[in-house]
C-alpha cells in the first residue's frame, strides 16, 4: 500500500536510477543509419563471444571438444570468457559473480525510408567485467530474437585532434604494480584439479580478440556495428565493450540469464553514454531491413 510519503524519498530501484543518470555522459552522434547484420562468431569477435552449438551452427573448427558424461555428450571447451578484471578498479572492492534476469520487452521502431530501424540513443559498458546474455526458451525460428549493438572503443588520444577524448571519460585504473617473485611464483602454482601447472580445468583453446579488456575511451560512433541474434545464440560482451542495453526484437519479451561480475561501485558496474543527436540530425540509428516485418523478410537468419 503507498504510503504518505512516497515520493518524497526514491525508492532503492528510483535511487539506482538517479545515480546511474548521473554517471552518465552525453556525446553527440551525427545522423547515421548502420545495417544490422546476422550475427556471426568471426565478426562478433573483436566485441566479444558468440555462444553456439558449433555443430549446428557449422562452426567446427573454432573451438575444442571432447567426450563427457560416460560418452552421452559432447563437452565443447571455454564457450567464453569470464575474467574478473576488479583489481584494475580504482575503489579495489572485490566483486562477486552476479547472475540476474533480464525480462526485455520487444523494442518499438520507427520507419525511416519505408525500413524500420531501432534509434540508438544509449551505449553503456562495464569496464572490468565480460557480460552474457542467455536468452531462455526462444525457438530459433520464431519472430522473437534480439539486436546486438556494439561500438569499437576510442584511443583516448585521437590523432584526429578530438579534444573530448582527450581525457578518460570516467576514473581509469592506477597502472598495474609489477607483482613481487613470490606472488608470481604463487600464481602458477600447481591446478589441484588437472596436475598440470595451469590455473584451468580445461585445456586451452583459442581466446577471441574481443574477450580482452578495452580501454577507457569514449566510444567510437563511427564504427558502431549491429548484429542480430536468434535465440539458439547467446552472446558474452567482453570487459569494457560498449554496447547499447539490449533489443528484442518480435511481439514477446525474452527473458535472458545474464551472467557478470559487480562490485556493487556503480562507477565500476557499469557507466553510460547518451547519443545526443547533432543539431538537426536523427542520430544513429539501425536499419533491421530484412530482419524484421514478414517470414520472408527474415529469410537472413
Ligand atoms: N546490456 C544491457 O541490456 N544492460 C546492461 O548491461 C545492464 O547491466 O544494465
Amino acid at each position: 500500500m503507498p504510503s504518505d510519503d512516497e515520493g518524497s524519498l526514491p525508492s532503492c530501484g528510483n535511487l539506482w536510477l538517479i545515480i546511474k543518470a548521473a554517471l552518465r555522459k552525453t556525446i553527440s552522434a551525427s545522423s547515421r543509419v548502420v545495417r544490422a547484420e546476422v550475427l556471426d562468431p568471426t565478426t562478433f569477435a573483436p566485441f566479444g563471444d558468440v555462444i553456439q552449438n558449433p555443430t549446428t551452427h557449422g562452426d567446427l573448427p573454432r573451438l575444442q571438444r571432447i567426450e563427457a558424461n560416460q560418452g552421452s555428450a559432447t563437452k565443447w571447451l571455454d564457450v567464453t570468457k569470464m575474467r574478473d578484471w576488479y583489481d584494475l578498479g580504482q575503489s579495489r572492492k572485490r566483486a562477486e559473480v552476479a547472475m540476474n534476469m533480464f525480462v526485455c520487452k520487444p523494442r518499438q521502431l520507427v520507419t525511416k525510408a519505408g525500413s524500420a530501424v531501432f534509434p540508438v540513443k544509449i551505449l553503456e559498458r562495464h569496464p572490468f567485467t565480460p557480460q552474457t546474455f542467455l536468452p531462455l526458451g526462444v525457438d530459433k525460428a520464431a519472430e522473437t530474437c534480439y539486436l546486438v549493438i556494439v561500438a569499437p572503443t576510442l584511443p583516448l588520444r585521437s590523432r584526429k585532434g578530438n579534444d573530448e577524448n582527450l581525457e578518460p571519460p570516467y576514473p581509469v585504473p592506477s597502472p598495474r604494480r609489477k607483482r613481487s617473485l613470490r606472488e608470481r611464483l604463487l600464481g602458477a602454482r600447481p591446478n589441484l584439479f588437472t596436475n598440470d601447472s595451469s590455473s584451468r580445468t580445461t585445456p586451452a583453446s583459442p581466446v577471441s580478440s574481443g574477450s580482452g579488456r578495452k580501454g577507457p575511451g569514449l566510444p567510437d560512433l563511427e564504427n558502431i556495428r549491429a548484429f542480430v541474434a536468434r535465440g539458439d545464440q547467446a552472446i558474452t560482451y567482453g570487459a569494457g565493450t560498449w554496447h547499447a542495453p539490449m533489443v528484442a526484437l518480435g511481439q514477446k519479451a525474452i527473458d535472458f540469464v545474464v551472467v557478470q561480475y559487480m562490485n556493487g561501485v556503480a562507477i565500476e558496474d557499469c557507466q553510460e553514454c547518451e547519443l545526443e543527436a547533432e543539431s538537426g540530425g536523427d542520430g544513429l540509428a539501425v536499419d533491421l531491413e530484412g530482419f524484421v516485418g514478414n517470414a520472408a523478410a527474415r529469410a537472413k537468419l
